[in-house]
């Protein structure tokens, strides 16, 4: 056993030339070997700069950046961008041959010295991803799920130590998001890839990471496991960020009964629930939004809109009077 750190940034600070603020300050970071670390933040707050970065697509202003031990050299320094122990996958799937099979994309990038090896690598590769039945099929004909998928098994076949996704699944349907999003966990655990991925989506950072560090400007505020930080969020940004919560003003808070010194209350839509059989229902239901299993209900009171879920779809109509229950309220 060793010490060293697997994947570690140092004071990392990046600012493109002609820009007046840095996409990345002075941060600090340890990635955890064999996990999934998801970076979260809003737009134009470092993330893909941050990956760019770990990978050797860019160098640091200042601070350093050592994978096992070993510096990590930008673009100045080495002649082919990139560390050679890890692959990046993004939305965009140009690097695919869409004249060519997919079991040809996927190949092509093993070396011809072991045809044996190279098939058994490729044909493992396309079982990983679930593309097995592809392999015959033209690249110009597949959608755009097995098109990442396809990009993805191109980014393992050479067996890399980490991967690095930069929004991969934003051209995905929701569908075949989840079953690519379980895959990639499967291959996590069964061949202890290292994965860091660059997410907008909330649903898919709480689901898929072991890790999760939220940017904000360019420095990492908070970070940790997805439950601990939805549930006890440090900062309002984070909060907001993983899910569409009700933030309220000290004295709107009031309205709902919560007197506050805090600048801000939160109350998450699982947090308070309506219920019809109280006395005081000074509460109006504004809007049902049906999503299945359960509804979004929009109630306001005093000019204040509160988004709450409601796991009884059908029990409450627009114009109904309820009263709301409060579970749990965070403070700011
Ligand atoms: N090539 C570039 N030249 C100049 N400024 C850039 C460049 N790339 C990014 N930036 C700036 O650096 C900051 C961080 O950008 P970055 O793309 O890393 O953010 P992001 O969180 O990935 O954003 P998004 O979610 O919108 O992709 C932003 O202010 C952005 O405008």
């Amino acid at each position: 056993m060793t010490d060293t750190p697997f994947l570690q940034a140092t004071a990392i600070s990046k600012t493109y030339p002609g820009e007046r603020v840095a996409g990345v300050k002075r941060t600090d970071l340890a990635i955890q070997p064999q996990k999934i670390t998801a970076i979260i933040g809003e737009s134009g707050s470092g993330k893909s700069t941050l990956l760019r970065l770990l990978y050797g697509l860019l160098s640091p202003d200042e601070g350093s950046i050592h994978f096992k031990g070993e510096r990590i050299w930008g673009p100045e320094e080495k002649l082919i961008p990139g560390h050679d122990a890890m692959k990046m996958v993004t939305q965009d799937t140009d690097g695919l041959n869409v004249y060519a099979k997919v079991w040809d994309n996927i190949a092509v990038l093993m070396p011809n010295t072991d045809v044996g090896a190279k098939e058994e690598r490729a044909t493992q590769v396309l079982k990983q991803l679930n593309i097995l039945h592809l392999a015959d099929k033209q690249a110009f004909f597949l959608s755009g799920g097995e098109k990442q998928r396809v990009a993805i098994a191109r980014a393992l076949i050479t067996r890399p130590e980490v991967l690095l996704l930069d929004e991969p699944f934003n051209q995905v349907d929701t569908s075949f998001r989840e079953g690519l999003q379980q895959d990639i966990r499967q291959v996590v655990h069964d061949t202890g890839l290292t994965v860091i991925m660059v997410s907008h989506d909330p649903a898919e950072v709480l689901s898929m990471a072991d890790e999760l560090i939220v940017l904000k400007e360019g420095q990492i505020i908070e970070m940790g496991h997805p439950k601990k930080l939805y549930q006890n969020p440090q900062n309002l940004y984070t909060a907001k960020l993983l899910t569409n919560c009700n933030v309220l003003a000290a004295d709107e808070a009031k309205h709902c009964g919560i007197n506050t010194r805090a600048a801000h209350v939160v109350i998450y839509p699982e947090w308070a629930a309506p219920t019809g059989s109280w006395t005081r229902k000074n509460w109006t239901v504004k809007q049902v939004l049906f999503k299945g299993s359960y509804e979004d209900l929009l109630v306001a009171k005093d000019g204040i809109t509160l988004r709450l879920l409601n796991d009884e779809p059908g029990k409450y109509n627009v114009g109904d009077k309820v009263h709301i229950k409060i579970n749990r309220f965070m403070e700011f």
